[in-house]
């Protein structure tokens, strides 16, 4: 039986969507109370909502999993995991630890987890050259143990530092193999 969803996890910056990027397969677009940053687009790098209608989308039973993140709520729904656990398609998502465990309880043997990470010192320089706002760099930062002491989860880690860059490209690039070996729709 093949994946049915690769799931990145890891700390902010440690270069979850890059990979996901590199990996190449359609993604589960989810859904966040969060502003979109410059040059992402509603519908496609997530769904932008407000922080009532995550709420409403939770009461109502339509979310998988919901969790809050640096003030913000970020969540799957139902129906993007179902379509895709009876379908044939395998997607990439990229998801928090809390996320990921109850992903993991639900869906043991049909996800595959690859956990990001990069020292401390290099996510702080890759947020400040994206986030002008220092105070948000630190709120990102804040996860950041909390985030490496959960890798335990994943089944596969790729240390994805700068000097790792060319290590961590081949990675993704022999997963993808595999995965493409093990699902005719990739
Ligand atoms: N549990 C969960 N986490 C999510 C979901 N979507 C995104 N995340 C996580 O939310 C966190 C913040 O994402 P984002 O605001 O895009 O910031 P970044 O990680 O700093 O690029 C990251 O750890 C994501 O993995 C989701 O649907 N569920
Ligand atoms: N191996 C690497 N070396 C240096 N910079 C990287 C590497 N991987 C990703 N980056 C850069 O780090 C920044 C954060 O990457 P991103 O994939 O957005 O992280 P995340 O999704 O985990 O928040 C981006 O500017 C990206 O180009």
């Amino acid at each position: 039986m093949s994946f049915k969803l690769i799931v990145f996890q890891g700390p902010s910056a440690s270069g979850k969507s890059t990979l996901q990027a590199l990996l190449d397969i359609p993604k589960v677009v989810t859904w966040t109370s969060r502003a979109p940053r410059e040059g992402e687009v509603n519908g496609v790098d997530y769904h932008f909502v407000t922080k009532e209608i995550m709420c409403e989308m939770f009461e109502e039973g339509n979310m998988l999993e919901m969790t809050k993140y640096q003030g913000n709520y970020y969540g799957t729904s139902i129906l993007s995991i179902n379509e895709i656990m009876i379908g044939q398609q395998m997607k990439s998502v990229v998801m928090d630890a809390n996320g990921v465990k109850i992903l993991k309880e639900r869906f043991h043997d049909k996800i595959l987890v690859i956990g990001v990470t990069a020292d401390k010192e290099q996510c702080r320089l890759r947020l400040l050259s994206r986030d002008t706002d220092d105070k948000e760099v630190t709120r990102r930062l804040a996860s950041y143990e909390e985030e490496m002491s959960t890798l335990s989860q994943c089944d596969i880690v790729i240390y994805n530092t700068e000097e790792n860059r060319e290590k961590a490209k081949r990675m993704i690039n022999y997963i993808k193999r595999g995965l493409v070996e093990d699902n005719e729709l990739l």
